[in-house]
């Protein structure tokens, strides 16, 4: 019989702050897709995003290793922080196929990111490396690729990292927090919410 591959899946963000919005999609993934793990990494500088400059690293990975708590089937990892900005994606599948050889990769992401995936670095090669597993987010139609295929996972999450740094007090922001990455957000004074 077939000896069944680990199904190892990664899932890269800012994460500025982790929201219940990541953690239900790798959730869902997992069940759904059938995975055996689910990898967070916090990204140093989203390609996408290099205008910005995101809160302390020590602090978002922090918030990552709260948000996953009690999940036995997740990990962070601090690849990408240790890696030189931009995070390049391909980069960090690289890495963890060097480091799982005999597993299956998959990259999780929201469709917000998959329909922009022809402009990452090094698409192709990056899609060589990983499986994707698109979950659909708000209203994005997810793009149809000759090239590249996803498993797509319908479902709503509204949660969304701008609108909890924008209204970090919000009930909405407060509803999508884990209640521990919210207890660090305050004291650490994150995003101006200052403590009760
Ligand atoms: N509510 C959501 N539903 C589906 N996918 C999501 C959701 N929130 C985030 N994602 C996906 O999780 C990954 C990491 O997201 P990221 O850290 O950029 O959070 P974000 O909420 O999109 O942040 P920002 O508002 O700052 O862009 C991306 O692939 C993104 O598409
Ligand atoms: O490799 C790329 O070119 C690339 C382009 C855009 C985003 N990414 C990765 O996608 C993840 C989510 O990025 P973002 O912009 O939604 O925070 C994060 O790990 C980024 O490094 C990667």
């Amino acid at each position: 019989m077939p000896v069944q591959k680990t199904k190892i899946c990664l899932i890269g963000g800012t994460f500025d702050p982790i929201h219940l919005g990541h953690t239900y999609i790798a959730a869902e993934a997992k069940r759904r897709c059938s995975l055996d793990k689910v990898i967070f990494l916090p990204c140093k500088q989203s390609p996408h995003k290099m205008g910005g400059s995101p809160t302390a690293d020590a602090h978002r990975l922090a918030m990552c290793q709260l948000a996953t708590q009690g999940f036995e089937w997740a990990e962070v990892d601090d690849f990408d922080l240790c890696s030189p900005p931009p995070s390049y994606s391909w980069r960090t599948a690289e890495h963890f196929k060097t480091l799982y050889p005999a597993a299956e990769l998959y990259w999780l992401m929201g469709t917000d990111q998959w329909n922009s995936l022809p402009r990452w670095n090094r698409p192709d090669h990056f899609a060589s490396l990983v499986k994707f597993i698109v979950y659909t987010r708000n209203q994005d139609k997810p793009q149809e690729y000759e090239q590249y295929q996803c498993t797509l996972l319908q479902g709503i999450h509204p949660a969304s990292a701008t609108a909890i740094r924008n209204h970090p007090k919000s009930a909405s922001s407060i509803a999508w927090l884990n209640p521990a990455v919210q207890q660090y957000i305050l004291k650490n004074k994150l995003y101006s919410a200052d403590p009760p």
